[in-house]
């Protein structure tokens, strides 16, 4: 089957592409897109079959998406934090796909809008507590201090929790994600105990659920809707039966979804300054923007659907820097992806950073141009042109809850306050499991918001 899959070159003896994929796997990304529409990537395990094709794409997330199982992200994730949503979940009498539609019916409500709008006063808060400590004219490690505001919410909208749970999930992130990469990167080698991350990553995923218990204790001594995650999937029933998820189940969950949330004010974030920084146009837009929806007022859920332009701008820093940047399948059985059949069992990748990359989706696609995302624009983009949250029955179901988590702190820094990354300043992204956005510097000036007498949608 595989003679008409080309394997991408550079491949090592024993290794494969693994070091490239541990080392910089960016360009190798890009690379492959100009290759065919599937690619061999070689590994010291089986070998993987990276899908770069848009149309493929949709048939395997989308049209398809029976026909394959998530994987090597079960077989890396799921030993260290407990099955959940994310992984395979298996129950008695039902395929894999109707256990995950049992499941993430169960699970939906959590997300629900109405919910995820209540947190806006939360974020903005948290947010504002946050920048206080900010000064005119100091320079600071910005992926550190969002990273340092990004546990912070999670903590409070995920389990209405306080310091502790913030700590845990501070030691978690530090710990994780290049210990986790290796796993799926290099399964087999991730079972060594020194692959780096290993003991720390297991001690902090202990920390974190051990601080999730707690919490269902406290929720459970006093049980009201706190507005928070938690809350919600101690409520939560399976349709069919009206049981209720065992706590250990509700732990997996909540350890994976904060792991996950963290990384969207901690790492889209500072990737939206430093475009910010090196695009003042765009910066000059997104202040225009504020002023005249916001008027110099805190931002509140009702004015998200009005940031029009700042949500292009987002959408298109996460296009271009894809927190999540390389995921995985396994096929079920047979299955035809161009003019290759490919067996039960075989490993096969597909790339948020490959497709928005790919210049069969996106014209010019290293540019940053938010207004690609105009919606007379988008109409004539293929479906698979926006992979961030990834597409079809496995889509990201915080995707909603992580973008109004972002446009709030967003919208609540750049009103005040302008972030520029020193010139000359070199962007050395590391992609691990997340797409993290490395050492980011960033001088801090203050800004006074225009305050404009119109409150209409601004036109931008
Ligand atoms: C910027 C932040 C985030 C990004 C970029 C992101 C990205 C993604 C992507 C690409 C997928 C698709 C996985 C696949 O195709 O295999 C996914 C799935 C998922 N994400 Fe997120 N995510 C983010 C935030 C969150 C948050 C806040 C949660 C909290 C609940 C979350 C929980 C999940 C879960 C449970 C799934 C699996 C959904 C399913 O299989 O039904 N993510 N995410």
């Amino acid at each position: 089957m595989s003679a008409t899959v080309p394997t991408m070159p550079g491949a090592l003896p024993f290794i494969g592409h693994g070091l490239h994929l541990l080392r910089d796997p960016l360009p190798l990304m890009r690379k492959a897109n100009t290759l065919a529409p599937v690619v061999r990537l070689k590994g010291p395990g089986p070998d993987v079959y990276l899908v770069t094709d848009p149309d493929l794409l949709h048939r395997m997330l989308v049209t398809d998406t029976r026909d394959y199982a998530k994987g090597r992200i079960t077989d890396g994730a799921a030993p260290q934090f407990g099955p959940s949503l994310l992984m395979d979940i298996h129950f008695d009498g039902l395929t894999l796909f109707e256990a995950h539609r049992r499941h993430r019916r169960a699970l939906q409500p959590a997300f629900h809008p109405r919910r995820t709008a209540a947190q806006v006063p939360q974020v903005r808060e948290l947010t504002q507590t946050h920048c206080r400590h900010w000064q005119a004219g100091q320079t600071l490690r910005l992926d550190q201090d969002l990273a340092r505001l990004a546990y912070d919410v999670t903590a409070r909208t995920f389990c209405a929790a306080t310091d502790s749970m913030a700590g845990a999930l501070a030691a978690l992130t530090a710990s994780s994600t290049t210990g986790v990469y290796w796993r799926v990167a290099l399964p087999r080698l991730g079972r060594l105990s020194g692959v780096p991350g290993t003991g720390s990553f297991k001690r902090a995923v202990a920390r974190l659920r051990a601080a999730v218990t707690g919490a269902i204790e406290q929720h459970r001594a006093d049980p009201r809707d706190r507005g928070d995650v938690l809350s919600a999937l101690l409520s939560a029933r399976y349709h069919d039966t009206g049981e209720a998820m065992s706590d250990e189940q509700i732990v997996n969950e909540i350890t994976f979804y904060m792991f996950a949330a963290v990384h969207g004010i901690a790492d889209v974030l500072p990737h939206v300054f430093l475009e910010l920084s090196r695009h003042p146009d765009a910066e000059e837009r997104l202040h225009a923007e504020l002023d005249t929806v916001l008027s110099g007022r805190p931002v509140q859920a009702e004015d998200l659907p009005r940031l029009h332009y700042t949500r292009r701008l987002l959408t298109e820093v996460m296009r271009l820097h894809p927190t999540v940047w390389l995921l995985a399948r396994r096929t079920l059985r047979t299955v035809r992806l161009g003019t290759t059949d490919f067996p039960a069992g075989t490993e096969i990748a597909y790339g948020a950073y490959a497709a928005h990359h790919h210049p069969g989706i996106h014209h010019d696609p290293l540019r940053f141009d938010p207004d690609r995302w105009l919606p007379e624009r988008t109409r004539a983009l293929h479906k698979v042109a926006q992979l961030t949250f990834g597409t079809g029955p496995r889509k990201c179901i915080g995707d909603q809850l992580a973008t109004t988590h972002m446009l709030t702190a967003l919208a609540t820094i750049t009103q005040h306050w302008r972030l520029h990354t020193p010139p000359g300043h070199r962007h050395r992204p590391t992609p691990r499991l997340f797409l993290r956005p490395g050492t980011l510097p960033a001088l801090i000036t203050q800004r006074t918001p225009m305050r404009t007498t119109s409150a209409a949608p601004a036109q931008s």
